[in-house]
């Protein structure tokens, strides 16, 4: 008897060999994908019928601070530098583990309600982090958020932080958590502090989530700094390989763009973040063209406001027409692939298709909505029209995370009601 068949449903697998079963079943054993088809001999305790609805691979969030949740709507309409500078590093400097508990509790929640399955994470407090993700029953790819600013005595610090981090939590949560190391940028990081995290990330066999060239002023620092642009400066030290995941990479020439592709990095694209700070446009068809591995990602919750991929994947998908005046490019199918497949790669788990021997980590779309219809190609409408609000069933690593629009890993009222009442203390304690 397996653990569960979903029926009936319209499966968009992602699998290229396969394409879309009209009608198909998924069959989930061990939280894994035992069968997918069109037709089952097995049987299973719990049986969903899917009719009506999408059934497809969960999506995949490449950069998050999920902690950050905590400061939805907090510091809006400004500079990135200020932002950060004068907002967001002095109101971190107050927050309690019970403060990032609150936000990546809630974080967890508005990713589970929206489709999302997994999500690469760096912060502080991380240890936090992963016991909410433990907890909420999502797949994670965590590190901490390490900064020296130049700081030998903070380099040893952070990287003693970062490294007791991946030793402790890597592949616990029954393998839903990975770690990686998590130096913030080239221009918050020394040069010897990134090298010596290269080497332990190398020594521990992790991968490595770092901000790279977000902003001009990032440029502008690294030429001035040492006469290179960030992505010169990386593969002069060394770094990169299909072991970094680098968020958002705006400022690139076309020169970088092949260094990318040809060490097989994989670029994070968070649109609606680069376009609130007004940070710039990632040349994301470019990258696609030259054979890089661009996934998409939504960032903080203070520079986004909110943690849907779905409208992600359509910002994707519209600032890369706009701003090539092309609208033939990254295609509904494309952007996809980008949220689940490319996600999966840079992340290096086995989801983002549903295939035999995959994670069983999926979702089902609604479809029975008046803003879906009527169809002519499914893949259009995950793209353009729907949002992560049209989610209705939420599985992770086989576990039905979210039911016909019913949360059931985390009590809902109460993740909301304790991140209302941290967030009044906390606006306290920062004018304070
Ligand atoms: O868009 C961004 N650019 C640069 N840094 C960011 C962004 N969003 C959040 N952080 C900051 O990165 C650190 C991770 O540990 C945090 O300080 C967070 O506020
Ligand atoms: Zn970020």
């Amino acid at each position: 008897m397996a653990d569960m068949i979903i029926k009936n449903a319209y499966i968009l697998t992602m699998d290229p060999s396969v394409g879309d079963i009209e009608n198909g079943v998924v069959v989930i054993e061990n939280g894994m994908i035992k069968e997918i088809g069109t037709s089952t001999q097995c049987s299973a305790e719990k049986v969903i019928d899917a009719k009506g609805s999408v059934l497809m691979p969960g999506l995949i969030n490449t950069h998050c601070h999920a902690g950050m949740t905590i400061f939805r709507g907090y510091a809006d309409d400004m500079q990135l530098q200020d932002w950060l500078e004068n907002h967001i590093w002095p109101a971190e400097a107050q927050l309690t583990d019970e403060d990032i508990y609150a936000g990546t509790r809630l974080a967890c929640l508005e990713m589970i309600r929206s489709g999302t399955i997994a999500f690469a994470d760096m912060y502080i407090h991380e240890n936090k982090v992963a016991q909410a993700v433990d907890e909420a029953g999502i797949r994670a790819a965590l590190s901490y958020g390490m900064i020296d600013f130049g700081d030998k005595e903070k380099a040893d610090k952070e990287l003693k932080e970062g490294s007791a981090f991946v030793k402790e939590w890597n592949g616990k949560a029954d393998g839903r958590i990975d770690t990686m190391y998590g130096p913030h940028a080239p221009n918050t990081c020394s040069r010897d502090f990134l090298i010596r995290v290269k080497e332990q990330a190398v020594k521990d066999n992790v991968k490595i989530h770092i901000h790279v060239l977000e902003t001009e002023a990032e440029l502008n620092y690294m030429k001035e700094n040492f006469g290179m642009c960030s992505i010169h400066f990386l593969k002069d030290i060394d770094f990169w390989g299909p072991d970094i995941l680098a968020a958002h990479c705006v400022w690139l020439s076309d020169g970088d763009i092949k260094i990318l592709a040809e060490y097989g990095v994989n670029i994070s694209h968070n649109p609606n973040s680069n376009m609130k700070l007004a940070s710039g446009i990632c040349p994301v068809s470019k990258l696609l063209d030259n054979g890089a591995n661009v996934c998409i990602g939504t960032d903080g919750c203070a520079s986004n406001n909110n943690l849907d991929m779905f409208e992600e994947m359509r910002m994707a998908a519209l600032l890369q027409k706009v701003s090539t005046m092309d609208p033939t490019v990254l295609p509904a199918r494309k952007v996809l692939e980008m949220a689940t497949i490319n996600g999966a790669k840079a992340l290096g788990i086995k989801s983002g298709m549903l295939k035999e021997g995959y994670n069983a980590d999926m979702i089902i779309v609604d479809m029975n909505k008046a803003h879906l219809t009527p169809v002519y190609d499914v893949a259009s409408h995950l793209v353009y029209a729907a949002s992560g609000k049209d989610v209705e069933t939420t599985i992770v690593n086989g576990k039905v995370l979210m039911e016909e629009g019913k949360v059931l890993s985390l009590d809902e009222q109460e993740v909301i009601d304790i991140a209302i009442q941290r967030s009044k203390d906390l606006i306290l304690k920062i004018n304070n």
